[in-house]
């Protein structure tokens, strides 16, 4: 699976210091998970979170769900020892916090070719330098994705909170272009208020609509409703399949264009129409 192809509708945070979440997690029905050693971990706790996450990533099996592990900053006290960890773990990527520009990445890339670790680097977008600088950081090497880290973006633009995001709009979308751009996938950020499915539902919708790939989560109760708005609905599915029908009618009968419920279909809608059934087949082949 290419990684954007790759499913990443639900992405639920996990504080590597839980060592119950963390056996949890791999009947949970998400499609990627972060193990957080940042934010979510005391800074008392964080080496010892540094060995739970390590036996974790060994014991236990998380299936097909795509393995990131979130480092502290290569500027604080864990930020080095977490890399040299994380590069020994059975993991599939390292997702750096607070990324400021594509030098960031480049130095993590480096380091982990030095430890012979086959790590993708994943980056939090969320510092006012991170987005301003998100096209080249998206073609930074081993880049594998965006995370939005709305909270912070929050507290470093002094935005006030409000239910549409208006004063986050311009850095989200700033954040799926680039990513769009490079070809790899953008996580929206998390809501939360983790017991609030009518907001949580809302603000998925919306994320969707921008053409984010996913959501950021902090519980599981979060997880259906995610899953339900980034995987493509079965009047999507349905919809897709006539296009393509259509479409092929259209030209077997040498015309380049089709018509569709008073509609025309050009072989672009039929490339987002395929995109759709691929994601399906994707989700499908994950178990669901
Ligand atoms: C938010 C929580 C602290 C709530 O915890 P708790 O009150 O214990 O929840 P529940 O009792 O309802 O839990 C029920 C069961 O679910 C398991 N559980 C809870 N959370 C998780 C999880 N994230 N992953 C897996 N399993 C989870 C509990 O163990 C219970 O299981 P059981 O014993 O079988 O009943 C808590 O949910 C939590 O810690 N969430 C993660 C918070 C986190 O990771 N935060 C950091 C990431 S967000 C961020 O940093 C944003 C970004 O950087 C930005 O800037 O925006
Ligand atoms: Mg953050």
């Amino acid at each position: 699976m290419s990684a954007t192809a790759r499913p990443t509708r639900s992405v639920l945070y996990i504080p590597a210091s839980k060592p119950r979440a963390l056996e949890k997690a791999c009947g949970l029905a998400v499609d990627a998970i972060i193990f957080d050693l940042e934010d979510a971990v005391a800074p008392a706790e964080k080496p010892a979170a540094r060995e739970t996450l390590a036996r974790a990533l060994t014991e236990f099996d998380y299936g097909p769900r795509l393995r990131i592990v979130r480092v502290n900053g290569a500027e604080t006290e864990w930020g080095g020892d977490d890399l040299a960890a994380v590069a020994a773990m059975p993991a599939d990527a390292v997702l750096l916090p607070k990324v400021g520009g594509s030098e960031d990445v480049a130095a993590v890339a480096a380091e982990l070719e030095n430890a012979g670790a086959d790590l993708a680097i994943w980056a939090m977008m969320e510092s006012p330098d991170g987005i301003l600088n998100a096209a080249t950081i998206a073609r930074a090497p081993r880049m594998g994705g965006f995370v939005l880290g709305t909270n912070d973006l929050a507290k470093d633009l002094g935005t006030r909170p409000r239910a549409d995001r208006l004063p986050l709009m311009l850095s989200l979308q700033t954040a799926l272009l680039a990513a769009r751009a490079a070809g790899i996938p953008c996580i929206d950020g998390v809501y939360n208020a983790f017991r609030d499915e009518e907001g949580l539902r809302a603000e998925c919708e919306q994320g969707r609509d921008l053409g984010m790939d996913g959501k950021t989560l902090i519980h599981p109760a979060q997880i259906e409703i995610a899953n339900a708005a980034f995987g493509p609905t079965e009047a999507e599915i349905e919809e897709a399949g006539r296009i393509i029908a259509a479409f092929d009618d259209a030209m077997a009968q040498g015309q380049g264009v089709a018509v569709l419920d008073g509609k025309i279909v050009e072989n672009l809608h039929v490339e987002t129409a395929r995109r759709t059934l691929a994601k399906q087949a994707a989700i499908a082949e994950l178990g669901g």
